[in-house]
């Protein structure tokens, strides 16, 4: 190792360190992809004054926190979708608070698919660019401004759209905390303290914030496209802060995600909901036939009964088998985060490998049926049930929606009701896998230390990020996946939190990220 002096960035002082090579779970992740590549030097940076403004403008980040999880922005929820749009014109406005340039709110026009509403719109997506430097790289930042669905009556222990600052364990709590407004307000907030402190931002940023994420990105894969020699011309590499650590203790960089194929089951009959006394045994319930169906999908041990899923998914290899025991991660934390000891295995590698690299299918729940307290004695004439199946490598969405389609009128027939049933898919968004070994990750594992004092381990991610593979392919460029929150946020749950210190530490790695991916050789 040689260290020496090299020019001061405004603000930032540096000193250039060649790296050696790649630590062991690095090495090891040769498994999946390609081999690593050598990447050059790469300089130490100093971000005292940095890291005390992020600290100091505490209270202005709470307020712009607060305002910003406020409105409920469920893009599930037809119903709300005002409320997603004004979340976007929010997010506008402090764009243009912060100096941000060429600010423009895309219109994605009619959301297609199953809608109550055919003339529903899409919200729009909000792009922004600070800085059009020729001699600086270009980094996109993605996040997403909608959020999941919350009620108190689901077992909050406070409002979700009201911000409930916890002092006494350190964290914040509102939908959205972590997934994704947290560390979407992230990157403003590190946009402020850099002017706050005149300090230049090292890259060109380009903003790309969406308000569909939580219900497929639809609309963003056009977007995109189209953009791809317009807008997001000359991106150097995207920025993905939209997932979460594995664990509670221990920094990440993710390369990996599961996808989503989303389906809904239509099950149709009687003209009107029935009185099950006189109408019970008489006449073939659609209830009845869906739970039947649903049956066939999926054991209570996680394993999918749909033909042909399997034979989609690619092998394990020894490589990556070495993979898993290197990562810090326990069956404790696991248990922690679902609040139960309810986890179907116990090593380390099997959890790790149905979380990231074997598919899943979930039920999640039902339309049209009865489902408050009490006892009402109906026999509901429609249910709409919901299932997704989270995909991995090498399965393709179009072969899966048949085998998966195929199935369930298989199924239904083989019920012999005279019913209707109808299987379609929602929504998709593919998995994605990813090289780790480029300046963009190497910039992020030097802002993790340079924050948190260790190197982040390299994990996969078992949720879905719909847009990750059209960033890679439609920008030609490399995504990174930075997360701020812990593997115990709760996001999509009830009491979604993030913790304070995962906030600000967060917002430093960021920073950290930009200044390390600016400094670097490469691109
Ligand atoms: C990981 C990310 N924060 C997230 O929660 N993504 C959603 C996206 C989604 C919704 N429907 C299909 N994909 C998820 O993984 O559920
Ligand atoms: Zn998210
Ligand atoms: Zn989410």
């Amino acid at each position: 190792m040689f260290r020496r002096a090299v020019p001061i960035l405004k603000g930032i002082s540096l000193i250039r360190i060649t790296t050696r090579g790649f630590n062991e779970t690095r090495a090891a992740y040769t498994a999946t992809v390609k081999q690593p590549k050598q990447t050059k030097a790469m300089p130490e940076l100093n971000f005292g004054k940095l890291f005390e403004k992020i600290d100091e403008l505490r209270p202005q980040f709470i307020e712009r926190l607060s305002k910003a999880v406020a409105i409920p922005a469920v893009s599930a929820d037809e119903s709300l979708r005002p409320m997603v749009v004004k979340k976007a014109h929010f997010i506008k406005g402090e764009l243009e608070k912060l100096g941000f340039q060429d600010i423009q709110m895309k219109d994605l026009g009619v959301q297609p698919g199953p809608v109550e509403d055919p003339n529903l719109q899409l919200p729009p997506v909000v792009l922004a660019r600070y800085g059009s430097d020729p001699s600086k790289k270009t980094v996109l930042l993605y996040a997403h401004y909608d959020v999941q669905p919350a009620a108190i009556e689901d077992g909050w222990e406070s409002e979700p759209f009201k911000l409930v600052i916890d002092e006494d364990k350190q964290l914040m709590r509102a939908r959205g905390v972590t997934d994704d407004t947290g560390p979407l307000n992230g990157w403003l907030n590190v946009l402020e303290a850099h002017r706050e402190l005149g300090m230049d931002v090292p890259v060109n940023l380009v903003m790309c914030f969406e308000g569909m994420e939580e219900s497929g990105s639809i609309g963003l894969d056009k977007l995109i496209a189209d953009e791809a020699a317009n807008y997001f011309k000359g991106v150097d590499a995207v920025c993905i802060s939209d997932n979460y650590w594995l664990g509670t203790k221990k920094p990440v960089l993710t390369y990996g995600l599961r996808g989503c194929n989303y389906y809904q089951i239509t099950v149709e009959g009687p003209g009107a909901d029935l009185h099950s006394g006189i109408f019970g045994g008489v006449i073939a319930e659609p209830m009845i036939d869906l739970v039947k169906v649903f049956s066939s999908l999926v054991d209570s041990q996680g394993r999918i009964l749909i033909d042909g899923i399997d034979e989609m998914v690619a092998p394990v290899t020894e490589k990556e088998m070495a993979l898993y025991d290197k990562i810090d991660f326990t069956l404790e934390e696991m248990n922690a985060a679902s609040g139960s000891e309810t986890c179907i295995y116990d090593s380390k590698p099997d959890i790790l490998m149905h979380r990231w690299r074997y598919p899943s299918l979930s039920i999640h729940g039902l339309e049209g049926a009865f489902s408050t307290q009490g006892a009402k004695t109906v026999i509901p004439s429609k249910v709409v049930g919901k299932f997704s199946i989270r995909t991995v490598p090498d399965m393709e969405s179009a072969k899966l929606d048949k085998l998966v389609i195929d199935h369930c009128n298989k199924v239904f027939k083989s019920l012999g009701s005279p019913n209707k049933c109808k299987t379609e898919l929602i929504h998709d968004g593919s998995y994605w896998i990813s090289d780790p070994f480029n300046a963009s990750f190497t910039a992020a594992a030097k802002a993790t230390k340079a924050v948190y004092g260790v190197d982040p381990d390299f994990t996969r991610e078992g949720g879905s990020i719909p847009i990750t593979l059209t960033f890679e392919t439609q920008l030609k460029t490399n995504v990174m996946l930075l997360p701020m929150g812990r593997g115990d946020d709760g996001a999509h749950s009830i009491n979604e939190k993030l913790d304070l210190s995962n906030f600000f530490q967060g917002m430093k790695t960021m920073a950290a990220y930009l200044h390390y991916y600016a400094a670097s050789d490469e691109k």
